[in-house]
């Protein structure tokens, strides 16, 4: 199901309404979350909302899909410190239910395992919050990533350094590799919203639009999946058959 908005602000509520939703009837849900600059919007207006109308938040679980190699956890780039910054220093989860992959073990293969069956253990992902790459990857699983996958190591891809380098100093500084929840773990979540908005976006999602389920756009599996709302604003859906806009307010 497709929801278009005129602004980012629109798609912001609509997606943090869906999160509350959620956090109302299933309060020990376990939550996959996403970073990137798709979800600052987001939790923003999630944190107002909280504000606003509290509600109880401290059974709930959650893991972040992806982190960078090399990044310690207070190191300003890395998505432990994104989350913390953006949403949870002003939750109530306690810090024991906040999952995100340790960008800096020194046993990446055990950890990855450890990650992927600590979701299971939870009996999955409840909900998964997505944004997605401009060369399709979601989580940092880049294209022709098996989809059978579980959390793993990735080489980031070109286009994926190009894109986030602008997030650090320059792009020699950007790490080169990160740990990624894997495909087959966001594919068994039971509801999956994937965000995408601004015009840098629109190429991709008339990729996927368009696009069979194949390995080369790592965000086709989600065609797989029996509750995916893909939530845009006009710009990312500027590409999209006017059909699918018209059926998507
Ligand atoms: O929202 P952005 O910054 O465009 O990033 C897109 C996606 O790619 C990532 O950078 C890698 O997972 C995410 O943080 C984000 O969901």
């Amino acid at each position: 199901m497709y929801k278009i908005f005129d602004t980012v602000d629109e798609v912001s509520r609509y997606t943090t309404q869906r999160l509350l939703d959620k956090i109302r009837t299933q309060p020990t849900a376990t939550l996959g979350l996403a970073t990137g600059s798709t979800m600052e919007p987001v939790y923003a207006q999630l944190l107002a909302s909280l504000h606003n109308s509290p509600l109880n938040v401290s059974k709930l679980t959650t893991f972040n899909l992806d982190e960078y190699i090399g990044l310690s956890a207070d190191h300003p780039q890395s998505y432990n410190y994104y989350m913390h910054q953006h949403l949870f220093n002003q939750l109530d989860i306690p810090e024991e239910s906040i999952h995100l992959p340790d960008g800096l073990t020194d046993n990446i293969d055990s950890a990855c395992q450890c990650y992927s069956n600590a979701i299971k253990d939870k009996g999955g992902l409840d909900l998964q919050l997505l944004g997605i790459g401009t060369n399709g990857h979601i989580g940092f699983n880049e294209p022709l990533t098996s989809f059978n996958s579980r959390t793993h190591v990735v080489e980031l891809s070109e286009q994926t350094r190009i894109d986030n380098s602008r997030f650090f100093n320059n792009k020699a500084e950007m790490p080169t590799h990160a740990l990624t929840m894997g495909i087959l773990d966001i594919l068994e979540a039971k509801e999956i919203i994937l965000v995408a908005t601004g015009k840098h976006k629109a190429q991709v999602m008339a990729q996927l639009f368009h696009s069979s389920i194949d390995e080369s756009l790592p965000a086709s599996a989600l065609k797989k999946h029996n509750n995916l709302t893909i939530v845009l604003d006009r710009e990312a859906a500027t590409l999209l058959p006017e059909q699918v806009c018209k059926n998507a307010v």
